[in-house]
C-alpha cells in the first residue's frame, strides 16, 4: 500500500531541466500513467521516485514520508525494466523465487509466495520452462510475477510492452491492468503510446519539456483538455484545429476559406482557434448544400468497423486538411465534395496562448 506524492521537484542534468517543478500526488492502489514525448521526463520521474537519482530541490513522500534522500534499497519499489531483464539459464520459477533466496526467506514462505502470485498471473503451467521457450507475453508475467514476490509498496513499469507486437500489447495491457487490481498496489507506469495511456490508467498526467501540463482521468483529459498541447496528445486520428477569421462581422467563420460556418454565439469572443475530434466532424455527401461551405475528400482509410476520410478545403490555398473518424464502412470517392457539419457542444475554443476557454 502506498500513495505518492511530489512537491516542487526539479531535476536537472547540466543545462537541461528533465524534471521542472513538479507536484502530484497518487492515491494507494491507483494505476497511474505518465504520457509525454521523447525527453519529456518520464524516466527521470521514476527514476527520482525509484532513489536513483536525488532532487535538485522540492521533496518525494511515499505514504506521507518524506524519501527524498533515501537510497532505492530503503524505498522497497519494485521497477519492471522495459527489456524485463530476465535471468535466461534460469526457469521461469527460479526467476520468481530469486528475489526472496536472495533475502534468505524461509522454504515455506517462499513456495507460499510464489503459488499465490504464480495463480494471481495464470503462469503455473509454464514455470519449469526457461524464458528461451516462452512467449513475449510469457515472459512479461514471469518478469512481473518476479517484482510481485517482493510485495513492495509500489510498481514503476518504463514503457514496459513497447517491445510486444500490436496484439500482444493489447493483452497484455487488459492483463496487467487486472493484474494491478487483483494486486491491490500503486502501479506507476511511463509510456509514449497515447492509445495505452488511456486505456490503462485511472488517471494520467501529460507531460512536456519536464513540466506537467494536467492530471485527470483520461476522459477527463480528452474531453477538457486545458490546451492545445493537451488536446493534441491524446485521439487517432488526432483532433482537428481550426483557425477562426475574426474578420468575420457576423457569423464567425472557420478559415480554410469557410469550411464550416460557425455561429458566433457558439465560441467565446476571445477564441481564435477551435478544436473538433475526428469522431465528431460529419461528412455529408452533398457538397454545396446550404449555408455550409464544402472540402473534397483526399482520401479514404477502410478499417473495417470504422473509416477515416481525410478532407481537404475546397478553395484553401493552405495545405491544411481535416480528419473524420466515420463509424462502420462508407463508400466514398476521392475527390468527392462533401459538406462537413458539427455540433458546437463538441467544439473546445482555445485562445491566442493555446489555452482551453470556457
Ligand atoms: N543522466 C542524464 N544525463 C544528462 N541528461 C539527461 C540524463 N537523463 C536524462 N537527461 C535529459 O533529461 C531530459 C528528460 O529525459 P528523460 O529520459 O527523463 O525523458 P523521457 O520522457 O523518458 O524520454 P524517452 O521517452 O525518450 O525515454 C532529456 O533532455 C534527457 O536528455
Amino acid at each position: 500500500m502506498a500513495s505518492i506524492a511530489f512537491k516542487n521537484v526539479t531535476k536537472r542534468f547540466g543545462d537541461t531541466t528533465a524534471v521542472d517543478n513538479v507536484s502530484f500526488e497518487i492515491a494507494d492502489n491507483e494505476f497511474f500513467c505518465f504520457f509525454g514525448p521523447p525527453l519529456s521526463g518520464k524516466s527521470t520521474l521514476l527514476r527520482l521516485l525509484l532513489g536513483l537519482e536525488v532532487p535538485d530541490s522540492g521533496e518525494i513522500y511515499i505514504d506521507g514520508k518524506a524519501v527524498t534522500t533515501l537510497q532505492a534499497s530503503q524505498r522497497n519499489i519494485a521497477m519492471v525494466f522495459q527489456n524485463l531483464a530476465l535471468f535466461p539459464h534460469m526457469t521461469a520459477l527460479d526467476n520468481i523465487r530469486f528475489p526472496l533466496v536472495e533475502r534468505k526467506m524461509s522454504e515455506t514462505h517462499i513456495r507460499q509466495k510464489v503459488e499465490d502470485v504464480s495463480a494471481k498471473l495464470h503462469i503455473e503451467h509454464i514455470l519449469h520452462k526457461l524464458p528461451a521457450h516462452l512467449s513475449g507475453g510469457e515472459r512479461q508475467r514471469v518478469a512481473i510475477a518476479r517484482a510481485l514476490v517482493r510485495d513492495p509498496v509500489a510498481y514503476l513499469m518504463d514503457d514496459p510492452i513497447s517491445a510486444l507486437d500490436a496484439r500482444l500489447r493489447e493483452e497484455t495491457r487488459v492483463e496487467l491492468k487486472r493484474i494491478q487490481r487483483d494486486a491491490g498496489k500503486t502501479l506507476v507506469y511511463v509510456t509514449h503510446d497515447q492509445e495505452e495511456a488511456m486505456s490503462i490508467a485511472d488517471r494520467m498526467a501529460i507531460l512536456e519539456n519536464g513540466k506537467i501540463r494536467q492530471i485527470g482521468t483520461p476522459i477527463d483529459i480528452y474531453d477538457r483538455p486545458v490546451s492545445k498541447y493537451v488536446a493534441g496528445m491524446l485521439g487517432s486520428p488526432a483532433i482537428n484545429f481550426f483557425q477562426l477569421d475574426d474578420t468575420q462581422a457576423s457569423g464567425i467563420r472557420l478559415a480554410g476559406e469557410g469550411l464550416i460556418q460557425l455561429d458566433a454565439r457558439e465560441v467565446p469572443a476571445n477564441a481564435v482557434q477551435v478544436g473538433l475530434r475526428p469522431e465528431n466532424l460529419a461528412i455529408r455527401p452533398d457538397g454545396g448544400a446550404g449555408d455550409v461551405a464544402t472540402a473534397r475528400i483526399s482520401s479514404v482509410e477502410p478499417l473495417g468497423g470504422f473509416t477515416v476520410v481525410t478532407v481537404a478545403p475546397q478553395q484553401s490555398k493552405s495545405q491544411t486538411v481535416y480528419r473524420a473518424l466515420l463509424r462502420g464502412q462508407h463508400q466514398m470517392e476521392v475527390g468527392t465534395e462533401v459538406t462537413l457539419g458539427y455540433q458546437p457542444d463538441q467544439l473546445i475554443s482555445f485562445d491566442q496562448n493555446g489555452l482551453a476557454i470556457g
